[in-house]
Order: C-alpha cells, then structure tokens, then sequence
C-alpha cells in the first residue's frame, strides 16, 4: 500500500496521511498540510519539536509548515504571523501518482474552507493544491496558487522546512555565496567563505538570482549528512535562513530547552521583494525537491 490515513477518534475524519516507498516515507497532517517526518531508509531527515501541539490548536512546530498568503507579520494586513495556511484544515485529494519509482499525495485548500475571521480580513479568493511527492532519498513538494477570484491580488507564499542537524555550529551550508539579503537578527557577518557557518541566531531573507544553484547542508549526521533543497519553476526567488540559538529560543513555548541544536530553517519562498501577483484564473507553481545523500 503506497498510502495510509489515520483518523481522529470519530473514525472519519482524516488526521495524517502517510505514504511510503520501500524502506522511505513521508508523514502528512491535514492541519496545515504541514509535513511531519520523512525518513529515508528510517533515517528522520526532518526535524520537529518535542514540545509541538498537533491537536490542531497552533501551527505545528517543525517538519514543513506552509506559509501563506503573508510570511511574518504585516503591518497593512493583520493576520497572524505566517498566514493561514498551516493552520488550516487541508482536505486530501488522494494518491494520484504512484510508479515504482515515487509516489504522490494531493493536499486541497480553498478561501472558502479557512476560519472566517480570518477570510474577512484577506477576503480574496483562491485555491491552493499542495502535491507532496516522495521519491527514491528524495521528497518533492510543489505549492499550487490559483486565483478564482474577479480581481488580482497578492501574496507571499513559501516552505519552512525544518531541517534536522546534530550541531548547527558544526553544519555548512552551500548555495547563497552571490545572493543578496538583509538579516532580520542582525546577528552575524557576511561570509567570508563560500559557504555559511552559525556560531549565532540566523534570521535572513536571501534573495537567489540563480535558482538552479542547489542550497546544500552539510548537516554533520552519519549516514545521511547531506542535504540539498532544490528549487524548480519560476516562483521560489527568496531563501530564508532561522535559527533562534539558545537565547531566542527560550521565549518559543513549543521548542523547548536544547531543541534549537536540532535543526536549520532552509526555507525557499517568494517573500517581500519577489511577492507574488496572480490574474484571475491565474495559476502561480513553485516546487522544491529535498535530497539526502
Ligand atoms: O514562530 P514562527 O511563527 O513559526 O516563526 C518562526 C520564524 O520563521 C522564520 O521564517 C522567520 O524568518 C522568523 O522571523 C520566525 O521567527
């Protein structure tokens, strides 16, 4: 069976949804479409807090929550931090793929189905279809944006992956040595090497001319220390590096003490200079492929 859904007490309703390949598998919870584990030949790839609520009363705490149709918090348009996507109850379209290679599973989310308070307050129309494809060490997800209102209208929509890391003042990451950026924290200098080290909080937003540069993490864990987030289509033009370190990270409820030192954001996106406009009837796509090796 490439796929299996588990329900909430009723029987009925879905909760997760997970689909396997071999020895690999991918773990989705309808609240949010948020991504929960990827493991590859069992290896967990991703990290998600201890402390993470899953009972649908708070955005999920680490794997891959979606942000959308604002990243942070805007001062003109006041939803909460990071939109309404993750915190929404995402209906599963089923498995529409499945060769021997990967498998496919389709997550649906239309403005009709988030809280009404918050439609009233970003009232515009639109369906998102989420496809989450799990391949041989690889996991796909590509994020569909379609307006079916009578008007444009704009958005920010990006993957807040959570990836899992043993020491992230140990880790390398590769891919944004000719991006600009600015730096939310302000914490630490620009590179002078190729790659980036932590040895501090990281809060930036990247801007990625070239989007076939592969991100690369060596993320010093054995035997899959290697992680690569791909990034395919013309929609993901920013790149987001979060990690709140020690400090920062005391006033995150659902993280916990030490649970900064698991994991390193690499969070491809459209956000602020690459915000999005669709047309009516418009559809934008953007795609990122995670490898492990
Ligand atoms: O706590 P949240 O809402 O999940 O956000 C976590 C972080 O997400 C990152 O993407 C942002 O750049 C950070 O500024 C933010 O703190």
């Amino acid at each position: 069976m490439p796929s299996h859904v588990s329900t909430l007490p009723d029987g009925k309703t879905p909760r997760t949804v997970t689909l396997t390949r071999e020895s690999d598998s991918v773990e989705i919870y309808v609240f949010g479409a948020t991504v929960t584990s990827w493991k590859v030949a069992g290896q967990e790839m991703l990290f998600v807090s201890p402390k993470a609520v899953l009972d649908g009363s708070k955005a999920i705490r680490g794997g891959i929550p979606v942000v959308f149709p604002i990243f942070g918090t805007d001062p003109v348009i006041k939803l909460p931090q990071h939109g309404v996507a993750r915190t929404s109850v995402w209906k599963f379209g089923g498995v529409t793929s499945e060769t021997s290679s990967a498998v496919t599973g389709v997550f649906q989310l239309s403005s009709e189905s988030i809280d009404p308070a918050l439609a009233a307050i970003w009232p515009h129309k639109f369906k998102l279809t989420y496809s989450v494809t799990l391949g041989k060490d690889s996991l796909q997800t590509k994020l569909d944006v379609e307006n079916v209102d009578t008007a444009e209208w704009s958005f920010e929509a990006l993957l807040h992956n959570y990836i899992a890391v043993d020491d992230p003042s140990r880790i390398k990451i590769y891919g944004l040595k000719d991006a600009s950026f600015f730096d939310k924290s302000h914490a630490i200098p620009p590179s002078q090497h190729d790659y980036i080290e932590l040895n501090h909080e990281i809060d930036r937003v990247h801007t990625v001319a070239d989007r076939s540069v592969p991100i690369v993490v060596e993320t010093m864990r054995s035997p899959k220390g290697v992680v690569r987030v791909e990034r395919e289509g013309r929609g993901f033009d920013s790149l987001v590096l979060w990690n709140p370190w020690a400090t920062k990270s005391e006033n995150i409820v659902d993280l916990g003490r030490d649970a900064w030192s698991h994991f390193i954001c690499v969070e491809p996106g459209a956000v602020d200079k690459s915000k999005v406009t669709v047309k009516p009837r418009e559809t934008w796509t953007a795609k990122q492929t995670i490898r492990a090796a």
